[in-house]
């Protein structure tokens, strides 16, 4: 099976063309071939291109664990870098539908830079989906283990739980994150992000992502916790994600479309043995 792999900020993907495959890519097979030990390792699969009567490309999002995502805001640039690298698109601009909607992209510096336009983020909470009565989902309490949080959640395709604190580090991600996906709150489980706010054009995150675990940067994550950030008036419209793995750029427009800009990287092409599945 030919893939080829890249980064955007540490956070890694695997592309994987339809026509390249000669099996369905099950759950257990998506496990394996993420699989750091066993497989080639991923924080997810990009697979497409895919026919889409809603834009020039189709995706599909694989996490980790199997599970499909919505979206996903480092595989949507990696996914238009790779389109790019392999001359399927000519043109600097074209759309990409994906489950959680349509998106814009838009390379430059030869792919190394992409730019997404990542849709409207929404803080209502059935949309998200957050369990209860119809709310904007803003400053809430939630217990896991010996810990209460306030939390705000949001959606941009796919599900963000987003907790403010005086600092953050990737022990509080870990040793929460993995409870917070799976809280009752939220029916679909959710991305967390534990978010410190630098100042009104600077924050800081930590991510757990929903059926990937701890992840070094995560654009989906980036444009939510931003986009709280904003709606709690704690910072501006034009906002710097920092993470383990570098840095977003995040624009947010006045009725919260969030356009994201950052690096992509190609680390490789590669061939899978087919032994990866014999277990
Ligand atoms: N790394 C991603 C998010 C991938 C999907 C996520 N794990 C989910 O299940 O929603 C990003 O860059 O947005």
């Amino acid at each position: 099976m030919k893939y080829s792999k890249y980064h955007a900020l540490g956070n890694d993907y695997l592309v994987i063309s339809p026509q390249d495959l000669a099996f369905e890519l099950t759950p257990e097979k998506i496990e394996r071939i993420c699989h750091r030990n066993f497989g080639i390792g991923s924080d997810g699969i990009l697979f497409g291109p895919l026919p889409s009567n809603n834009a020039r490309f189709g995706l599909r999002i694989f996490n980790p664990d199997g599970s499909e995502a919505e979206k996903s805001g480092n595989g949507l640039r990696i996914f238009s870098r790779y389109l790019w690298d392999n001359q399927l698109v000519q043109q600097e601009e074209f759309d990409i539908d994906t489950l959680g909607g349509r998106v814009k992209a838009r390379v430059a510096q030869s792919g190394k830079s992409v730019e997404v336009e990542m849709g409207r983020v929404s803080f209502q909470s059935e949309k998200i989906p957050v369990t209860g009565h119809s709310r904007e989902v803003l400053t809430e309490s939630i217990t896991v283990a010996d810990q209460t949080f306030s939390f705000c959640a949001a959606t941009i395709g796919n599900p963000h739980c987003i907790i403010q604190l005086p600092e953050v580090t990737p022990e509080i991600a870990k040793q929460y994150g993995c409870l917070l996906e799976v809280h009752p709150y939220f029916p679909n489980r959710t991305n967390v992000q534990f978010m410190k706010v630098k100042d009104r054009q600077n924050i800081q995150i930590e991510i757990w992502e929903r059926g990937a675990g701890y992840t070094l940067a995560s654009g989906s994550s980036s444009s939510a916790a931003a986009a709280v950030a904003h709606k709690l008036n704690l910072c501006d419209s034009h906002i710097a994600v920092h993470m383990p793995g570098g840095q977003i750029a995040i624009a947010i427009s006045n009725d919260f479309i969030i356009t994201m800009t950052g690096a992509v990287t190609k680390v490789v092409d590669g061939l899978m043995s087919p032994e990866v599945f014999e277990f």
